[in-house]
């Protein structure tokens, strides 16, 4: 069946454009926002998608406003995809008490606890409805990658860790590496998943790291100036288990970055080459 795709918003950018839909989800049984930027030139030519998971209280919006990937993206050929951080209105009591539970906050997994299970089913939408939604309706290769901050940087690193052979290239700004064991996650995987611990590292990188026998290398950013670094992203959990199983993992600790856009903005064109080099096949 087709996926109607209602428009919201249309840009020129860089000789591109910007784009935002809202389309009705199976996944979430609800209406989704994303926002997409096509390169000049995709009229004719199928160009790579990479998948931008932004972190808590975003929306689609925060990356295509804050993050000044645009240029790069279309000198590079590139798509850039950004799917919004959860349902939204799914009536859901309590869903907009907290920033870090419920709008805003969906964690990139599929929840399996009343009530949210009906409608917050991000990593389903995120890996598979959304793929598909896209690939119906722009001119997309078939080669992807994935990228994401914070709370996206954990589902972009979960994303690839737990699809092998998915994405050509994962890289995560400031991420939560390791939910299970720092407050937001807990918070959060309790409420989505419930009290049993297994089905939690099934959304944890550091425990996904332990599974993988693909090793594909993870490139991470973190500003060491950043206000959560020690409490809830803890990159050396990650460091440390990437190390004792052989897991090639690049951490560029950046003196004096904080965890905000300003972070993103200074470090997103090295990531993009990186995608685009990875997208290439080169
Ligand atoms: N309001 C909260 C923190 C909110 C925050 O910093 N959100 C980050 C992502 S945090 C991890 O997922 C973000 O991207 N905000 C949007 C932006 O445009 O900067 C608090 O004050 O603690």
């Amino acid at each position: 069946m087709t996926t109607q795709l209602e428009c919201l918003d249309e840009h020129r950018c860089f000789g591109g454009r910007q784009l935002r839909y809202r389309h009705r989800s199976e996944s979430v049984d609800g209406d989704m926002t994303f926002s997409i930027f096509l390169p000049p030139g995709n009229e004719d030519t199928a160009m790579p998608v990479l998948w931008w998971l932004s972190g808590l209280t975003c929306t689609d919006q925060n990356f295509v406003q804050k993050a000044g990937a645009q240029r790069k993206a279309a000198e590079l050929g590139l798509i850039i995809v950004c799917p919004d951080t959860s349902p939204r209105d799914a009536g859901v009591p309590g869903e907009d008490d907290r920033y870090d539970l419920g709008s805003g906050a969906g964690f990139y997994v599929d929840a399996t606890q009343d009530p949210w299970s009906e409608h917050y089913r991000m990593y389903d939408y995120v890996t598979r409805e959304l793929p598909s939604v896209i690939r119906e309706h722009f001119n997309v290769a078939q080669a992807q990658s994935i990228s994401g901050h914070s709370m996206g940087g954990h589902g972009a690193l979960v994303c690839a860790l737990k699809n092998p052979g998915k994405y050509a290239s994962v890289s995560a700004f400031s991420p939560i590496v390791n939910p299970t064991e720092c407050q937001w996650g807990v918070d959060a995987f309790q409420t989505y998943l419930g009290e049993d611990r297994a089905s939690w590292s099934e959304y944890d990188a550091c425990e996904l790291v332990r599974k993988n026998t693909a090793r594909q290398p993870l490139l991470v950013e973190q500003g060491e100036a950043d206000n959560f670094l020690d409490e809830q992203l803890k990159p050396d959990r990650l460091e440390a288990v990437c190390q004792e199983l052989d897991h090639p993992l690049t951490l560029n600790m950046r003196p004096g970055y904080d965890h905000s856009y300003f972070f993103i903005a200074s470090f997103i064109d090295e990531h993009l080459d990186y995608h685009a080099r990875h997208l290439s096949g080169a």
